[in-house]
């Protein structure tokens, strides 16, 4: 073969080969976001490196202190932690970020919807119903429970980039009359008292440094007799303080999941009485007949040495912000820990509660 033609076939085929990494395969979980429209939220590129150094240090003073300091300072540490990781979720997960049981014979994104709507039916959601999804991110669950049960849904995140994200994928589901996305603080949200029928959260008060302060907001803005359910990320009671490995998955799952300290599962249902809530149903979704909520975080080291390459390969031509790399470097190894925390058993992402606020004040 002539030299010249011989450059030009590698280059053809290097081209086919960057393409087919970037565009086909880059495109991770299918209608997620393309690997070429990664940002880090509403970080400036040049800020990135900096924010990411900043996430660290919270976990850098010793726990007990951290926790007494720092609690005011969570909030705002949690939006920087989404700004960093929704668009790698998005891109990697789905538009649900949230884990669900593995079910038979059924794809990962049905999994992902029958868990959504159990919620819907456990709050005998309807039409004409008025509910609010407690940290929303970018509109998943929302839109599933919505669709499946005819309510009205207002979603609260802290987050701004996953109010305008989870704003847009809800006009393009067409869902945009029925849904409702807020910004702000679910420790002091912006809805009067008795405002909401039913209430739900999806693994995200445990972004809570208090459990009391989120779920007393629930309580406030409910109305008498309204219903509350919410999935909660704990440590089950197999967890020992004494074992390293059990201490290690736990931190670890702190550390890459900007988590103020996991609560102990039998915590929550104490917390709910306390602000008032009479508690209707406890149990752990996690555990067998359930199938293995970790499996799904099992893809593989090829796909998750196919995500690295890609992201690796924009940030080197500069389409993906620096600093990309080294957060989904933490996401792999966050999702180590919780596969350790999941196949141990000292750990659930998915313990469910249903409160209700009782109908007077008497009862
Ligand atoms: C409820 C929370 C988030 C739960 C999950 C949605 C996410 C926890 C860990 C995330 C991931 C880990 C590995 C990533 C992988 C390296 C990358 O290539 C593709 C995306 C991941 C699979 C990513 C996806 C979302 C998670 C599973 C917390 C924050 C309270
Ligand atoms: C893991 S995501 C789950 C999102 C959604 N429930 C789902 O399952 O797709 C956690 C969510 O909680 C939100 N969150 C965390 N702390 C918050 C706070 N103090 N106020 C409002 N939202 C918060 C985050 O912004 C994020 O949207």
């Amino acid at each position: 073969m002539e030299p010249a033609t011989m450059a030009w076939t590698l280059a053809a085929a290097g081209f086919a080969l960057v393409y087919w990494f970037v565009w086909v395969m880059g495109a991770a979980e299918v209608q997620g976001k393309r690997a070429v429209d990664l940002q880090m939220g509403s970080i400036a590129d040049d800020k990135v490196g900096d924010r990411y150094s900043q996430y660290w240090s919270f976990f850098r003073s010793p726990k007990e202190t951290a926790a007494a300091a720092t609690a005011d300072k969570v909030p705002a540490f949690v939006d920087t932690f989404y700004n960093l990781v929704t668009d790698i979720y998005e891109w990697g997960w789905g538009q649900s970020f949230h884990f669900s049981p593995s079910l038979p014979g059924r794809s990962h994104r049905e999994a992902t919807r029958v868990h959504e709507e159990r919620v819907a039916d456990l709050l005998e959601a309807r039409p004409g119903k008025r509910l609010l999804d407690v940290g929303c991110g970018v509109g998943g669950p929302m839109r599933a429970i919505a669709a499946h049960s005819g309510s009205d849904v207002v979603g609260i995140t802290i987050n701004e980039y996953q109010v305008n994200r989870a704003r847009s994928h809800n006009r393009k589901a067409g869902l945009d009359k029925q849904c409702e996305v807020v910004c702000g603080n679910f420790m002091a949200m912006p809805f009067p008292d008795a405002s909401f029928d039913g209430a739900y959260s999806i693994e995200a008060t445990c972004h809570a440094p208090r459990l009391q302060d989120v779920y007393g907001e629930v309580f406030r803005v409910l109305k008498p007799g309204g219903l509350y359910v919410s999935y909660e990320w704990v440590t089950t009671p197999l967890y020992r303080a004494d074992d390293p490995e059990h201490v290690e998955a736990i931190h670890g799952i702190e550390r890459g999941d900007a988590l103020p300290g996991l609560r102990r599962q039998d915590e929550i249902a104490t917390v709910a009485k306390e602000v008032g809530f009479d508690v209707v149903k406890e149990l752990d979704l996690a555990l067998p007949p359930a199938l293995p909520w970790w499996t799904r975080l099992k893809m593989g080291r090829l796909s998750y040495w196919r995500n690295s390459l890609v992201i690796r390969a924009l940030t080197l031509l500069r389409v993906a912000p620096k600093g990309v790399s080294e957060v989904h470097e933490m996401l792999y190894e966050t999702a180590h820990h919780l596969t350790r925390g999941g196949e141990t058993g000292i750990f659930t992402p998915m313990h469910m509660v249903l409160l209700r606020k009782p109908a007077t004040a008497a009862e």
